[in-house]
Formats: C-alpha cells, sequence, structure tokens
C-alpha cells in the first residue's frame, strides 16, 4: 500500500512550546514587539514612497508605555495597521510571516525593503505570551475605509476577534499592542527594567522609539553609513557611545561593508590591551538591521578576534540565535572567514602605509597577531609578513628581516639558523650578555604566548631552530666547527666531574665537563630546551600529551669549563670546596640561589675572603 499525506500539528499542544522554549529569554519579548512596530512603520514608509499610499504620515514613531497599576504594557506604532482579515492571517496563522509575504509582493518595485524589514519567520509575536496573561490588538489600516480591528487572546487557541465602532473605534492609523502582565513576570512593569531592556535591545532601531516620553534610540547609526561621510572624531565618539566605562580611545577601526555573497555592516575597534591575556569576551555586539542580538559573538568571530569591540550588524544572522544553530549556519561560517581576512588586510596595510606608527602600536596588537597565526593557518599566512619580533635591544624586525639580520653570525654547522631568545632578560642576564659579546643578536619572548609562537615559527620556518639562551654554554648554543679542544687529560676530566658532583650532591643537576673558551666562566648551568619547553607548554595550558612532561622533576646541566684556569686549582686537594662554591656563584647568576643555600654561599665566601 502506498499513501501520502500531509503531516498534522495539534496547536493545543505545540503552543506552549512556542510560547515557552522558542526563545531562552523572556525580556525580548519586547524586542519583538517594538520590532513588528517598526517593521509596520517601514512598510508604510515604503508603500508612501511607491505611492500606494497617498495620506499624510504624521509622526512616525513607535511609543512604549507601561501602567502599573492596570497591569498594562503598551506597544503603538503609527504604522501601516492591520484589518480584522489581516489579523486573522497574519496573526492567528502563526509562521505565516506577513514580513516576508510585504517583501515578496514588493521586492521588484522596492529594493531596499528587503533590508528594512526585520520579521521573518512570523513567530516573533507569540513571544508576548512568554510574559503577558492576555494580549490584545488594536488596529487600523491605512487602508480608506476600514473599521478598526480589535483582538484579544489568553494565550489558548481561542481568540476574540470583533469591529468596535463609534466610541471604541481607533482614531488614528496604526496599532497598539496592549500587554496584560501576568503574575509572575511583575518585574516587566518596573519601569527601570524596561528601559534597560529597550536599550539594550533597540538602541539602533532606525524609527525613534519613545519609552515613557522620551526617545530611546539612535536611527542611524554610524555603522549604517559610508566610511567616506565619517571622521576619526566619529568613530571614536561612537566608540565611547558604545562603551562608556571605557577610559582608553581604540587604537583604530576597521568599518566592514559587504552585501554580497552576504550582506554585513559593521565596525571592528582594536583596543589597548595590555600585555596580559585579557579576554574582556561580550564585547562584540552583534545586530540584524539594528536590532540588537547578542554580545555572545562566539561563533561569528574567530575566537582570537574576540578581544575586538564594536559592532556587527547582518541580517543574515538569524535573530532567535540559539548557539547550534549558529554554529552550523553556513552564513556566520563565511562571515567568520570574512572577518578574519578583514582584519588581516587592516592590519597589513597599517604596516605599508606607517610602520613607524605600526610599530608604537606592536606592543598593544602583538598578542592579536600571534594569537590569530596560531589558531588561523589563513591568518598566518598573511600575517607572516607583519607579525614582528622585538630583540632585547628593542628593536622590531619582521621574519624575515630577522632572519636576514642574523644570517652571517648565526649559522650552525650544518647550514641551520639558529635564533636565540630569552624569556625573561633580567633574569637571564649572564646568559644574554654572553651571547651578545659573541656577536649573536637575542630575542625577547616574554609573553604568555610566545611558547607556542616559537614553536609554530620553528615548524614553519625552514632549517631554523630556536634556542633559549640559557638552555646551554655559549659555545655551544650555536654549534660552529671551531671547537675548543680540551687541555685536560681524561682521568682528570673524570676526577673534576666527580669533585663537581660530589661538591654538588643534587641528584637533579647534571654535572657535564666540557672544552670551552677559557674566557667562559668556570660553571654554566643550563636547561635542556626541549623539556623546558614541553614545561612551558604545559604550564599554559599545551594540553593533552603535555601533561606527562609535567610530571618531570625539574633537572639541569651543569656544565665545567675544562679549559678555565681555575680548573687547575679544583684538582689540587680540597677542590672540593672551590667546586662547591663555582657551583653556587653560577646558581646564583640566575636566581637559582635561595635560602638555606644562600645562607651557607654568604658564610663559606666569608670564610674564603
Ligand atoms: N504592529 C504591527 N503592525 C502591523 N502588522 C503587524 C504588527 N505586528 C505584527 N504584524 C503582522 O503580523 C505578522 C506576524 O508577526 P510576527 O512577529 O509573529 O512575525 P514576523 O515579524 O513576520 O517574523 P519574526 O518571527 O521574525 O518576528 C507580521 O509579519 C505582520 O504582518
Amino acid at each position: 500500500m502506498q499513501e501520502t499525506g500531509s503531516i498534522s500539528i495539534h496547536t493545543e499542544n505545540i503552543f506552549p512550546i512556542i510560547k515557552k522554549f522558542l526563545y531562552s529569554d523572556h525580556e525580548i519579548f519586547l524586542r519583538e514587539l517594538v520590532s513588528n512596530a517598526v517593521d509596520a512603520t517601514q512598510k508604510l514608509k515604503s508603500l508612501a514612497q511607491l505611492g500606494e499610499y497617498q495620506g499624510d504620515l504624521g509622526e512616525l514613531k513607535v511609543r512604549v508605555t507601561v501602567d502599573k497599576e492596570a497591569r498594562k504594557i503598551t506597544i503603538s506604532d503609527h504604522g501601516l495597521g492591520m484589518t480584522a482579515e489581516e489579523i486573522k492571517k497574519y496573526i492567528n496563522q502563526i509562521a505565516f510571516s506577513g514580513a516576508t509575504e510585504f517583501v515578496e509582493q514588493y521586492k521588484e518595485k522596492d529594493a531596499n525593503a528587503k533590508d528594512q524589514i526585520i520579521g521573518q519567520f512570523g513567530l516573533g509575536f507569540y513571544s508576548a505570551f512568554m510574559v503577558a496573561k492576555e494580549v490584545e490588538i488594536w488596529s487600523k489600516s491605512y487602508k480608506n475605509d476600514t473599521l478598526t480591528a480589535h483582538w484579544i487572546c489568553d494565550g489558548s487557541t481561542q481568540f476574540t476577534l470583533d469591529e468596535p465602532t463609534g466610541e471604541h473605534a481607533k482614531a488614528e492609523r496604526g496599532t497598539d499592542v496592549v500587554l496584560h502582565v501576568a503574575e509572575d513576570s511583575d518585574e516587566f512593569l518596573e519601569e527601570a527594567r524596561l528601559r534597560t531592556i529597550l536599550t539594550k535591545y533597540c538602541k539602533f532601531l532606525p524609527i525613534p522609539i519613545e519609552f515613557e516620553g522620551e526617545v530611546i534610540n539612535q536611527t542611524t547609526p554610524i555603522w549604517t553609513k559610508q566610511p567616506s561621510e565619517l571622521t576619526d572624531e566619529d568613530y571614536k565618539k561612537f566608540y565611547q557611545e558604545l562603551y562608556p566605562m571605557s577610559m582608553d580611545e581604540p587604537l583604530f577601526w576597521i568599518h566592514l561593508n559587504v552585501d554580497y555573497p552576504f550582506n554585513l555592516t559593521g565596525i571592528l575597534y582594536f583596543p589597548k590591551v595590555k600585555d596580559e591575556l585579557q579576554f574582556s569576551r561580550n564585547k562584540i555586539q552583534l545586530y540584524s538591521r539594528q536590532v540588537f542580538i547578542t554580545d555572545e559573538v562566539k561563533d561569528v568571530v574567530p575566537e582570537f578576534l574576540m578581544l575586538l569591540h564594536g559592532v556587527i550588524d547582518s541580517p543574515d544572522i538569524p535573530l532567535n540565535v540559539s548557539r547550534s544553530f549558529l554554529q552550523a549556519d553556513a552564513a556566520v561560517r563565511k562571515i567568520n572567514t570574512y572577518i578574519t581576512k578583514k582584519v588581516a588586510d587592516k592590519l597589513s596595510s597599517l604596516f605599508k602605509q606607517d610602520r613607524a606608527g605600526y610599530e608604537e602600536k606592536w606592543s598593544d596588537i602583538g598578542m592579536f597577531v600571534k594569537y590569530g597565526m596560531l589558531s588561523d593557518e589563513k591568518f598566518y599566512e598573511k600575517a607572516k609578513d607583519f607579525v614582528l619580533l622585538k630583540n632585547v635591544d628593542g628593536k622590531l624586525f619582521t621574519i624575515n628581516e630577522y632572519t636576514e639580520h642574523i644570517q652571517a653570525n648565526q649559522q650552525d654547522k650544518n647550514g641551520n639558523t639558529v635564533i636565540l631568545y630569552t624569556n625573561d632578560a633580567e633574569h637571564q642576564h649572564s646568559f644574554v650578555a654572553a651571547a651578545q659579546e659573541r656577536g649573536y643578536d637575542v630575542l625577547n619572548f616574554d609573553h604568555i604566548l610566545d611558547p607556542h609562537f616559537v614553536g609554530q615559527l620553528e615548524q614553519k620556518l625552514e632549517k631554523t631552530s630556536f634556542k633559549r639562551v640559557d638552555a646551554d654554554t655559549v659555545s655551544k648554543l650555536i654549534e660552529k666547527d671551531d671547537a675548543a679542544e680540551s687541555v685536560l687529560t681524561e682521568e682528570d676530566t673524570k676526577k673534576l666531574e666527580e669533585t663537581f658532583t660530589t661538591a654538588i650532591a643534587n641528584p637533579a643537576m647534571h654535572v657535564k665537563v666540557a672544552a670551552l673558551s677559557p674566557q667562559d666562566a668556570l660553571v654554566v648551568i643550563t636547561q635542556n630546551e626541549f623539556m623546558r619547553r614541553m614545561k612551558d607548554m604545559q604550564r599554559t595550558g599545551g594540553g593533552g600529551g603535555m601533561q606527562m612532561f609535567g610530571a618531570f622533576p625539574e633537572s639541569y646541566d651543569v656544565t665545567v669549563n675544562a679549559n678555565h684556569p681555575l680548573v687547575a686549582k679544583v684538582l689540587a686537594d680540597g677542590g672540593d670546596k672551590l667546586a662547591k662554591q663555582a657551583f653556587d656563584l653560577a646558581l646564583l647568576s640566575q636566581g637559582l640561589l635561595k635560602g638555606e643555600a644562600l645562607t651557607a654561599f654568604v658564610k663559606r665566601s666569608t670564610e674564603l675572603l
């Protein structure tokens, strides 16, 4: 048997679901109803432009009022209104949108209609029942000779509709939606609460919204204008309006404006960020046709750009967003890619057009750039030409400039370039100084992201490795052919190693004797680059397989310089005291000598004097 048919829905069952679960936040009822009122007004303006309405437009405001005593909230507009027939069609049929129908009907005549009308699902109106036990509509259509339509519904599937005349007739064109607020929604009868909601969602709606006698919105926010109409001051002023609490001016901004393959406008500001990873999320505000949706932009804006501030407005982002929806939405993915590209292009042009200005801002934008490179391959490809590396003298280089800069001096015997860095120039001063004495350059990688960044650069750059200055003795940092020869016999080498091992008496310190230059220190304490990096990564949340390295105890290499003039003394009788002293001095120079060991060292030094 084969049969086709249509699936039926029982309204009694589906209705509560729409009311309660469609929107997670009850406060958005106001956004929905004000949006409808704005739509009704925009539609009337369109009709007037097309000559289909020739009457007087009057003052096109949307008014919101609250009467706490009578437990009523009223949303009134002076828009196109509805006849009783239209209420039956648009309101009584859930999920039939008059907005969509209007756009369809007029899209040929009025190309802008699509961009101006907010509604699209035919569901928004019913969000009123999230806070109201009864909703009334009083409406009068713009069409000549129509009666007032009066609709009442208590949130069940029953409604009444009549066309009152005489004193009950509505005098003016437009619609009043009256909510009789339910007992459990008292909060929405508070003026302050309503004002907060209105300012949150309706601050930039294109039609004036009056609440308790005061217009609460700006109808043409600057992102809807052309960049050529705007001055730097306009952008800064708008920033201040968006973030009244912010003390700092933004560093620079990007005015977004696309209409193909999706629609998006907005302004993204680069704020001043201090060195630490201060993730001030929830800063970018997401709008759809000037209606605020959310400041949870996680899925629309790439993670690394969450530190940016500003607004994004896209009608392609549905109003009733839910997270899972956003993630899956193809338009949202495209927006994400577009924003990344725009930001990269902006940084690139700043870098090219004003290198000095760019360098000045580097301490603020460096983190965005590095984070972006780490989290987005496409961004890496663009940013590799404008990411800057800073050396210990404060000079900034691009990657290419830097490799050029150290080319002559910092190649090892296998032709690999070795980039030296410190993560704490003060702490590792003796190593930095030793490297500089050799004519090496040392980079400053002291940001929390830098261990990851170093890892990334090492993978990307060919024949290049990174070594922290304290990873080895200076002569071994970059291995050259001119290795010094040891002046010690094998027996003395062994004895020297034993003397030090006994004097140090710490299993975490691995003593080895090496032939360094006589000018180098007698003892150098280093930490293996690989192990240390793994530990660093683990500390900053490298996660996964990195965990195991954290469990290893700290371990250091203690290199004793076989060619140092003092070696003879250590090898002589009683040399262990000298060995201990030399080891402590090495610890001291790295800030590793503390507590009891430090006291003992001071005491021993005094005795020696
Ligand atoms: N104040 C109003 N004036 C005139 N018509 C209105 C008004 N409010 C609602 N309508 C009509 O009722 C229809 C349904 O409204 P509803 O809010 O449920 O859906 P929508 O606005 O079309 O879409 P969305 O679910 O995206 O908000 C609207 O499309 C419109 O035709």
